[in-house]
Formats: C-alpha cells, sequence, structure tokens
C-alpha cells in the first residue's frame, strides 16, 4: 500500500468543490476560498456578498449566516470562477497557497466526539474488552459520545507534544506516572455546525439537520491508550484525549459534498423514531451516509485505506442525538463522526486497531515497524470524496508530528 489517492483524474480544487478556510497573507487574517491551489481572497472581490464576515479572522460569521447566505455565496462563488472567461477578473484576487499561512478555520465553541464505526467499536472493545461482548447493548440503539476539548483542537500541521499522564502497566500494582508510550491516532471527519444557535430546550430534528451542517474536515483524535485505558472506567475518555485534536484548514461544504451522499449500509434493529431517517424531495433520506476515501499516511508509507461510507450512524442522526434532550448547538460546534474502520485490516482507522494492540506490528517503506508513536514520527491523514459529472472533491490534509514530552 505504497500509492497515493489518485487525484490526477480531475482538480480536487476546481469549481465543484470551493472549500473554506481563515489564511494570513500580508499581516492580515480573514476567510479565503480554495480554487486549485491558489486562495481566492474573497472579501478583496468587489461586491462581494459577505465581505464583512469573510474579512474577519476566523469562519464563525459566516457560519452564523445560516443555509441561506451559504448557498447564495455558492452560487456567487461558481459564477466567479465557474467559466474560464471569467479567470482574468479574479486573477488579482488570487494568491499562491505557498504565499499563505493557513490558520484554524473557525473558533471552536463545543466539541463532542462520536463512536460512529461498528468495526472500530467491535475492535475496540475486543481489545479493551475482552471478556465482554464487544459492541454494548446501547451501541445500535444511540450514538455514543463524548465531550471533548475544543480549546485543544488545533490546525493541521501544529505540532504534537507527546502527553505524559498516570498509566498503570498491568505488571505493576499501582499507577506510575510519564511520558504516553502509547501515542496513537484516530481518523476521523469532523462535522461544523452552524446557522442560528437552537434554543435551550428544543431539539433539532433529523430534517433541520441539513440547516446545520454546513462542513466537514478531516480530525485526527490523537489518543494515548494507555493514559486513556486506567482513566477511562466509568466516566469515558478524559485526559487521554484532551491533549490535541487536529483539522485540517479547508472545510469542504455539504453542498460540494451533495454528489457523495449515499444511503446508510442498514440499521438494526430500526433506531427509535427521533434517529429515523425521513424521505427527502429527490428519493434519498434524512439519514445519509458519506462516499469519502480517506488514507492514513505514517512517515511517508500509506498503512490504511479507511472508507467513511461503511459507518453506522449518520452526520444528521449524530446531530439529531447531541440535541434531543434540549442542549443547544451554535455556530463553530463541531463534532467528530468516531474512528473510521472498515471491515478490512487494511481500512482500521488507529494504530490501536491496526497492530492490534501493538501484538502485530506494522511494517513501514523504511524497514522500521511500529506499534504506536514515536517522537519525530508524522501523520497525514488525506481523504476525497466524488463530485458531479465525475469530478473529484479533495478534502486535503491533516497533519501532525510528535515532539518529545515536556
Ligand atoms: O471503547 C472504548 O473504550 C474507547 C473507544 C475510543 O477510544 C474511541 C473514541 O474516541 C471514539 C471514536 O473515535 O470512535
Ligand atoms: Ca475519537
Ligand atoms: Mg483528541
Amino acid at each position: 500500500m505504497t500509492t497515493k489517492l489518485d487525484l490526477t483524474t480531475s482538480d480536487p480544487f476546481g469549481v465543484q468543490n470551493l472549500p473554506y478556510g481563515v489564511f494570513t497573507h500580508g499581516g492580515h487574517t480573514r476567510v479565503g476560498v480554495r480554487l486549485d491551489n491558489s486562495v481566492l481572497d474573497v472579501c478583496s472581490v468587489p461586491d462581494a456578498p459577505f465581505a464583512d464576515a469573510w474579512a474577519t479572522p476566523s469562519l464563525n460569521a459566516f457560519l452564523a449566516l445560516g443555509r441561506e447566505s451559504w448557498t447564495t455565496a455558492r452560487t456567487w462563488l461558481q459564477d466567479l470562477v465557474g467559466d474560464g472567461d471569467e479567470r482574468p477578473t479574479i486573477e488579482q484576487h488570487l494568491i499562491p497557497l505557498a504565499d499563505v499561512q493557513m490558520e484554524m478555520p473557525l473558533v471552536v465553541g463545543d466539541y463532542v466526539d462520536f463512536y460512529a464505526s461498528e468495526h472500530h467499536a467491535t475492535n475496540v472493545g475486543r481489545i479493551f474488552r475482552p471478556d465482554s461482548e464487544p459492541l454494548t447493548p446501547n451501541w445500535k440503539h444511540l450514538p455514543i459520545g463524548y465531550h471533548g476539548r475544543s480549546g485543544t483542537v488545533v490546525v493541521s500541521g501544529t505540532d504534537i507534544v507527546r502527553p505524559s499522564g498516570q498509566r498503570k502497566p498491568p505488571t505493576e500494582p499501582t499507577p506510575v506516572f510519564g511520558p504516553s508510550v502509547r501515542l496513537d491516532i484516530e481518523a476521523e471527519l469532523g462535522f461544523v455546525v452552524g446557522g442560528a444557535p437552537s434554543r435551550l430546550g428544543e431539539p433539532v430534528s433529523l430534517a433541520e439537520a441539513d440547516d446545520h451542517l454546513f462542513g466537514v474536515v478531516l480530525l485526527n483524535d490523537w489518543s494515548a491508550r494507555d493514559i486513556q485505558a486506567w482513566e477511562y472506567v466509568p466516566l469515558g475518555p478524559f485526559l487521554g484525549k484532551s491533549f490535541a485534536t487536529t483539522i485540517s484548514p479547508w472545510v469542504v461544504t455539504m453542498d460540494a459534498l451533495r454528489a457523495a451522499r449515499v444511503p446508510l449500509l442498514g440499521q438494526d434493529p430500526e433506531p427509535l423514531p427521533y434517529l429515523r431517517g425521513e424521505p427527502t424531495d429527490d428519493g434519498a433520506s434524512t439519514a445519509y451516509g458519506l462516499d469519502i476515501d480517506y488514507e492514513v499516511e505514517w512517515n511517508g508509507t500509506v498503512v490504511s485505506r479507511p472508507p467513511y461510507r461503511t459507518m453506522y450512524w449518520s452526520p444528521a442522526q449524530m446531530l439529531a442525538h447531541l440535541t434531543v434532550n434540549g442542549a443547544t448547538i451554535r455556530p463553530g460546534d463541531l463534532f467528530g463522526s468516531g474512528t473510521i474502520s472498515g471491515p478490512e485490516k487494511a481500512q482500521r482507522g488507529s494504530f490501536l486497531e491496526l497492530s492490534w494492540s501493538g501484538q502485530e506490528p506494522i511494517r513501514l517503506d523504511d524497514g522500521s515497524t511500529r506499534a504506536f508513536l514515536e517522537d519525530g514520527d508524522t501523520v497525514v491523514l488525506r481523504a476525497v470524496a466524488p463530485g458531479p459529472d465525475g469530478a473529484v472533491i479533495g478534502l486535503g490534509e491533516c497533519t501532525g508530528t510528535i515532539t518529545p514530552a515536556r
């Protein structure tokens, strides 16, 4: 598995994609739209419809405007760049990617991480709880999640300091303190929430979810498995995951992923009514999956290709569940899908699973073997989705390098 995702067939950042990000150029940080290998400096284009929101150093103001404005913006952008004839007029507003610094695309409000892959949950259950059923009794009735730490969500390229904490090796009677020796990744998709804030006590239904789902980022939920295994009973992940979560700089809109919508593979038992998909005008379902192909690269070797289409719970179901108790959502909230693992070994989205807790080390192209991350290691997540008329929608890259514990 050494080939890269094939992006040669068409341009993954063409007129069908147009993802949003935040960049710094000339000492000024603002919203931009990616076009090929340039950033379109949207707020500098004459008559740009949302120039005030785009002139700010985060996507939050634009996220708050809601779906109607997002559609207006997309139509304006596609008119602007869609026809080659227009390119001379926008040329002066395009800045080469190499000349800009990409920043965190949003100020993250609340951050929740789900657990929506049946294959991942089954694998982790087998590894962490070998004496129990791998899937807990609630797993197929609700999308399990936990509240994460929004303040430590960082943009791709940020170094990740190895966390220290308590762990209890099975051979020791009491815990020890020190740098994690089982540092791992989780390849996930992150969903960026927008639209008007919901009201306390009022759930967001499955049918309303699309008004709040603005777009997606690649997300790496760095996980210290030794810290996690000792601390997580009974309240779930805490310091083993809160030290850092990396997201990609480009937010690919749900509009750009329209052609990538696919039916879920099937839910049995049927979920409770508030989680049940309803038919939409185009004959699809409000509970749809996404046909996104990932690759996970470790020090230059592609070690896995997780397929997002195999996820059990849909994005809209996760959002409906997250608000069903009346908890509010606000523009800038972020939720992770949970680790993406497909049914095959070479489709697992964490090194815990790929190395089966260290028992089956992974061989890299440089001849070395690994089970967990070493200092200096670099992980890159990439993904693509199908666009309309054979176009490819790139989700870009999400990368991080491990630096020694402090
Ligand atoms: O099953 C467990 O005890 C732990 C599971 C995880 O670490 C996974 C997690 O963070 C959710 C996910 O990414 O799927
Ligand atoms: Ca996770
Ligand atoms: Mg994390």
